[in-house]
């Protein structure tokens, strides 16, 4: 493992107008590796992270994924990455299971197999008392749990997170980082952006900071 490239920005860089959100960077995640983004607020770590998981056309350069451009609309290629940037939409009438639930089926998993997917991922997350809330009754920690199980209940072979550590005490930051580095483990290719050291320490093979613009 390591050794074939799996993601890749090519000379990536976006702006809009005369703002520069991300100066021109170059950067090889290999199969299997866990590299964590670093850099100053406002340097365009999220902006990378968008671009990696095809969120965010770049303006100059490009994104690949197993040598092919990143395209969000491929649905193949959504399977292959699972991203968490930023808090997800959530349905005001679903209980956190129902979201991991509906999540798991739409990525194939048959009823039995989601509703075990979401058991184990709110587990893992130490949050499985918490199945029958509504995302409102949530504290800003516990959705930000909920928001990782979203992206850690479905297929993938490569996570992108940004700041998973927000709004997380300690030890919860560190659980956070031993379900990654599981996944890691069992041959996920990770990006994630961070300001916590713990953590990219924790999960990270390699970092790159991002140089401000
Ligand atoms: N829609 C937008 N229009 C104009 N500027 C934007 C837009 N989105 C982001 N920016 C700017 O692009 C730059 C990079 O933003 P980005 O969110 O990628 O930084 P970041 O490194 O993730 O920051 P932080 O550590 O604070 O999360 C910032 O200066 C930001 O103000």
């Amino acid at each position: 493992m390591g050794l074939v490239s799996c993601l890749e920005a090519r000379d990536v860089s976006a702006s809009i107008d005369s703002e520069v959100l991300l100066a021109p960077v170059s950067l090889i995640v290999s199969c299997g590796e866990a590299l964590a983004v670093q850099g100053r607020n406002g340097s365009g770590k999220t902006t990378l992270l968008r671009i990696l998981s095809g969120q965010l056309r770049p303006t100059g350069g490009r994104a690949f994924i197993d040598g092919e451009p990143v395209d969000e609309r491929h649905r193949a290629m959504r399977r292959t990455i699972s991203a968490r940037i930023g808090l997800p939409a959530f349905a005001r009438e679903l209980t956190a299971h129902e979201h991991l639930r509906f999540i798991a089926t739409t990525w194939g998993r048959p009823g039995s197999a989601a509703t075990d997917a979401a058991d184990t991922t709110m587990a893992a997350l130490g949050i499985s008392d918490l199945q029958n809330r509504f995302v409102n009754e949530l504290s800003s920690g516990q959705t930000q749990l909920l928001s990782l199980a979203t992206a850690l209940v479905r297929p993938f072979d490569v996570l992108i997170l940004d700041e998973p550590e927000q709004r997380l005490d300690a030890t919860r930051r560190a659980l956070v980082a031993s379900v990654v580095r599981t996944e890691i483990d069992r041959g996920a290719t990770v990006v994630i952006a961070s300001h916590s050291t713990d953590m990219i320490e924790a999960i990270a093979d390699r970092s790159v900071s991002l140089a401000e613009s």
